[in-house]
């Protein structure tokens, strides 16, 4: 039988080329989501999972490829889960990232940005400062894997290198198997947590059981051949702590505005110290905070963007989820000298009202930056202080995202009831070649 030869046309959220089979009358007929395929593109596919509209196929055989079509960098790319992209030129990754988030803001949101920025650029390799790597023992192979999931699969990618993983954590890859396996609970230890601060890398073991003392000589040893510091985790997050060696200090700076962050390995943090300072240097810029402002920061963390804020403003009011994120940010705070300058408190921003808004007081400015839910109870708050208290409506947002669709849900409210335009939206090329979206929002009030 002659293969279907498909034209692609587009790429979805996942990197899929998308193309139609063509009905009997020419038009366009079921879709078909080829992995590996790229926008122009003609390709044959093996189909893995038929639906009634739809079917998701793999590339078998690419007879015309895009101008934008690269050698993937890494050898384990057509295997491993942690990218999606590493076949498109970065630039196009960009592009399409830019793409997504247009099409979302008027899909979703009903709202086109007044101007749209340019992407700001990180490091396109080596960038991945946190990760949370798998660990497995493959009993029928005897051998231990260390690394990201396959893609698809909840089996671990028999990786030898990772080029988004900093160097000196790619090339612990190989020897962490062979830590692994040396250690007497090799089949008890599902995870380990990495987190690179600017002086030191904390690896955080996940154990369910207890190790034994010729356990604790080999990670020692490890540690010190390696220059990282262990930290072991019993249970929950709550339970990680230092182990060997002691007295290392994790953290990152803000040079920019004076800043050094202490954080534990198991904090949030964004995954990039480099385009971290990019994404806090360009955020303030937006922001436009004047000497006398009020600000709020929220789902501030470990204060990422709170304590920049508080070298410029009046006063910085940073609100967050998490416990043990506020009282972080509150001693970084304290650390850097501009604990008068701030407060923070710990609220489910989540149910968050306009009379908690009201209770707040009056902000001049206000930055948002939720996780992938994004913040729609606190645009819908800001919709109904519209109606009841007009004149405390921050006159300026910058909202951070994670997430375009949620982004878009939140600026269709701002714009459509709470009484602002959206100015500016841009992205932000925090993870590249991952099919992750980072983006920017400016709002202002009409
Ligand atoms: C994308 S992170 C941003 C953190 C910080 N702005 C930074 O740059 O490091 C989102 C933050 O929202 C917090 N969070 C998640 N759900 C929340 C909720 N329901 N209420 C308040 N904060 C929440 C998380 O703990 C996390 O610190
Ligand atoms: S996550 Fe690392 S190992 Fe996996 S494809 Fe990307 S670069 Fe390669």
């Amino acid at each position: 039988m002659q293969d279907t030869i498909l034209d692609i046309k587009s790429l979805d959220m996942d990197a899929r080329g998308v193309g139609h089979l063509a009905n009997e009358d020419g038009s366009p007929g079921k879709v078909i989501f080829v992995e590996g395929a790229l926008p122009g593109e003609k390709v044959s596919f093996h189909t893995f999972k038929k639906k009634k509209n739809w079917e998701a196929a793999r590339m078998t055989v690419l007879h015309k490829p895009s101008s934008m079509r690269v050698e993937p960098k890494c050898p384990h790319f057509d295997n491993c889960g942690g990218c999606s992209m590493q076949h498109l030129e970065p630039s196009a990754q960009v592009a399409m990232k830019q793409r997504v988030l247009e099409d979302n803001l008027w899909h979703i949101g009903k709202v086109k940005p007044g101007n749209v920025m340019r992407p700001m650029y990180g490091p396109t390799w080596g960038y991945r400062y946190r990760a949370r790597l798998s660990v497995r023992h493959v009993a029928k192979k005897d051998t231990v894997l260390v690394g990201f999931h396959e893609k698809r699969s909840a089996f671990v990618a028999d990786m030898s290198d990772c080029k988004i993983l900093p160097p000196h954590v790619a090339a612990m890859l190989l020897p962490l198997r062979a830590l692994v396996g040396a250690l007497s609970i090799f089949d008890q230890m599902p995870q380990i947590e990495i987190a690179v601060g600017e002086e030191t890398t904390a690896m955080v073991l996940r154990i369910m059981a207890p190790l034994t003392g010729a356990d604790e000589t080999v990670l020692k040893s490890f540690a010190d051949q390696w220059n990282i510091q262990w930290w072991l985790q019993t249970k929950g997050p709550e339970t990680a702590a230092p182990f060997y060696p002691l007295g290392k200090e994790l953290y990152y700076t803000l040079p920019e505005f004076g800043v050094k962050m202490p954080f534990k390995p198991v904090d949030f943090t964004q995954v990039n110290h480099h385009i971290n300072r990019v994404l806090v240097g360009k955020a303030l810029n937006l922001l436009e905070v004047q000497p006398s402002d009020r600000v709020a920061d929220l789902f501030c963390g470990l204060g990422n963007f709170t304590l920049p804020l508080a070298t410029q403003a009046r006063e910085v009011v940073g609100i967050e989820g998490s416990t043990t994120l506020t009282e972080r940010a509150l001693s970084n705070a304290r650390a850097n000298g501009l604990s008068e300058k701030t407060s923070f408190s710990t609220r489910n921003l989540f149910e968050v009202t306009a009379e908690d808004l009201v209770e707040l007081g009056k902000f001049d400015r206000m930055l948002i930056d939720p996780p992938r839910d994004g913040a729609m109870a606190l645009v819908q708050a800001l919709a109904a202080l519209r109606l009841s208290h007009p004149e405390m409506l921050p006159k300026r947002i910058v909202y951070v995202s994670c997430s375009p669709s949620t982004l878009a849900r939140d600026a269709g409210i701002l714009t459509h009831e709470a009484g602002y335009q959206l100015s500016k939206a841009g992205v932000v090329n925090m993870f590249p070649h991952t099919s992750h979206v980072e983006s920017m929002a400016v709002f202002d009030l009409v």
